[in-house]
């Protein structure tokens, strides 16, 4: 079994890397004193193929196990989505100490986590993220949101889990684009903080994508390790934190234009990540090279590039919404290299255009 140890100021915890661990998910629960009420949250595609072995192993250890189904989809992660999490929680009698579990992908964790943050003003979280997004990045460092019609993950809190535990047999039942929409943060997590892994997922594509399970559980370990280290430096995004959103600026965007529905989160963030890097190019921080090594690796991950199409102007609305905005300026996660990344407000609007241009533009 792998751990790594998320290292905060007064909540840390730990994620453990199991082969079949879904199983002993009452066991790793047991560990944490909370009540015997537990509510898991997951979606129609993810309950009816795990939900069982979940409440079993809840309920061989002495849980009282209820489970909510909501639909699968970026739609879920809505007010009104939180609303039906509270009345079951409220009708069912969940206490301050009843642990809500996220059974899921991305989706899924940032609902769950938001209604285990909000609920009675905090309840134990654990997640057990089943998409590979959701293992090497949603499910570890406490982000919760749900979305807004304005934006991406606009209402939301810091609201860290008490345990996350991941189970790599999981993904072999994880739908083909959504293996590749993880992908992209796989890729991004290279690109922010190690050029030796962004070289290993190179040499290794083919393996990743043929879903190899010693090349997957190197991947989500690894990630999963510079995820904590960078959290535990910032936990609430004032200064390093920021490098994770690399390729989210543009990605929140094209996901809020496409309506959640054409690109998915990794998919848009493929897209993002290679804008960021062509910008990065156009402003002189990084060789040209670098930002050709990103094309090269999205796509031999099967990921977009581009967005043709996209409106510019709706594109730029979006921008401007953005989280790292500060004083109408944007924040930008720029490349420097491959494995070396920084922020900077000093972006002209008609380079972030150019870009877009290229981004956008229609295919003959
Ligand atoms: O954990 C973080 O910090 C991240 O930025 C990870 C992102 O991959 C993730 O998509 C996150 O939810 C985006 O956060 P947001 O603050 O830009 O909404
Ligand atoms: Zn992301």
């Amino acid at each position: 079994m792998g751990e790594v140890r998320v290292s905060l100021a007064d909540h840390s915890y730990s994620i453990y890397i199991q082969t079949a661990g879904l199983r002993q998910i009452g066991q790793f629960m047991q560990a944490l004193s909370c009540s015997k009420k537990a509510l898991i949250i997951t979606d129609g595609n993810v309950g009816p193929l795990y939900a069982a072995v979940v409440t079993d192993s809840l309920r061989a250890a002495g849980f009282a196990p209820q489970v909510l189904v909501v639909a699968p989809g970026e739609g879920s992660k809505s007010l009104a989505t939180a609303d039906r999490v509270f009345t079951t929680a409220i009708s069912s009698g969940l206490d301050r100490k009843s642990p809500i579990v996220a059974l899921g992908g991305g989706v899924i964790g940032d609902l769950a986590g938001f209604a285990a943050a909000t609920y009675l003003r905090g309840v134990p979280f654990v997640q057990v993220p089943t998409s590979l997004l959701a293992q090497v990045d949603s499910s570890v460092g406490g982000k919760t949101a749900v979305n807004h019609p304005l934006g991406k993950n606009l209402i939301g809190a810091f609201y860290q889990p008490r345990l996350v535990l991941i189970d790599p047999l999981v993904l072999d039942t994880l739908p083909e684009r959504e293996l590749k929409a993880g992908l992209a943060e796989v890729i991004k997590y290279g690109i922010i903080a190690d050029a030796d892994f962004f070289a290993y997922l190179t040499r290794n594509a083919a393996a990743i994508l043929a879903r190899d399970p010693a090349a997957l559980t190197a991947v989500i370990s690894r990630c999963c390790q510079l995820k904590a280290a960078v959290v535990a430096r910032d936990e609430r995004e004032t200064s390093v934190r920021m490098l994770l959103n690399f390729g989210h600026t543009i990605g929140h965007a094209v996901e809020g234009v496409g309506g959640y529905a054409e690109y998915n989160h990794g998919e848009a963030v493929a897209i993002g990540m290679a804008g960021a890097a062509l910008l990065s190019s156009r402003l002189g921080l990084c060789p040209p090279a670098a930002s050709t090594a990103v094309q090269q690796l999205l796509t031999a991950m099967g990921l977009p590039l581009t967005a043709p199409g996209y409106g510019l102007e709706e594109l730029l609305g979006y921008l401007a919404r953005d989280k790292k905005v500060v004083d109408s300026k944007i924040n930008w996660v720029l490349m420097q290299d491959i494995g070396r990344v920084m922020v900077s407000a000093d972006v002209e609007v008609k380079q972030v255009r150019a870009v877009l241009a290229q981004l956008t533009v229609l295919k003959q």
